[in-house]
């Protein structure tokens, strides 16, 4: 398992060892003795599991205190391109993005720590998007920001973005009081 760090502190890339053979594929999806090793901690209480079509923008969202979550982002089938926006107000890095495109193909996994928005677009087709996360679902406490402001300069890719209504309406960096 490799680690791998970004100009962005906190916000690491874990690729996986895969063990490839006649069969298939193997690899371990998480392990949390090698995610304190890496100096990922948390106390992960929650699966979720989202399917999008190529085109999908799902994000940028966050929860806000005392609901933070810190998330363990990968796709177990297709590709797509995450995105991680630093919300620390007091960061040097505030506003800030790391892009990392997932797949399952390395199986590689990005960890967004507490103090980010979330969010990616689908590349392919019935891209199924896996994430553990730290804290409980909790709608009260939803916040994120608008995923094409172009004061966030994020490329994604996408033309004509499938998006919910409530993700278009996110305010923008300018406009956005951030709780970290
Ligand atoms: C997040 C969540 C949602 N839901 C319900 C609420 C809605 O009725 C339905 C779809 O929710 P939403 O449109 O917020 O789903 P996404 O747009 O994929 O949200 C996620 O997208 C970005 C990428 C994230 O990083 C967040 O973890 C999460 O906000 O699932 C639940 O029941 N539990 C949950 O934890």
């Amino acid at each position: 398992m490799e680690f791998k760090y970004f100009d962005i502190q906190g916000v690491v890339e874990i690729l996986p060892r895969v063990f490839g053979d006649a069969r298939g594929a193997f690899f371990e999806s998480f392990s949390a003795q090698k995610m304190q090793d890496a100096g990922i901690h948390g106390q992960w209480v929650q699966d979720n599991q989202s399917r999008s079509d190529r085109g999908v923008v799902r994000g940028l969202h966050f929860q806000k205190p005392p609901f933070t979550q810190a998330k363990l982002v990968r796709v177990a089938q297709g590709r797509a391109l995450d995105v991680v926006v630093d919300i620390r107000r007091n960061s040097p890095t505030y506003g800030q993005h790391v892009m990392v495109e997932l797949d399952a193909e390395r199986f590689n996994m990005l960890y967004v720590p507490e103090g980010f928005a979330h969010g990616f677009t689908a590349l392919e087709d019935n891209t199924l998007f896996l994430y553990k996360c730290t804290n409980y679902y909790a709608p009260q406490a939803e916040g994120g920001l608008l995923w094409n402001d172009p004061a966030l300069g994020i490329n994604w890719g996408v033309q004509n973005a499938t998006i919910s209504a409530k993700d278009q309406v996110l305010p923008t960096l300018a406009n956005f009081d951030s709780p970290f």
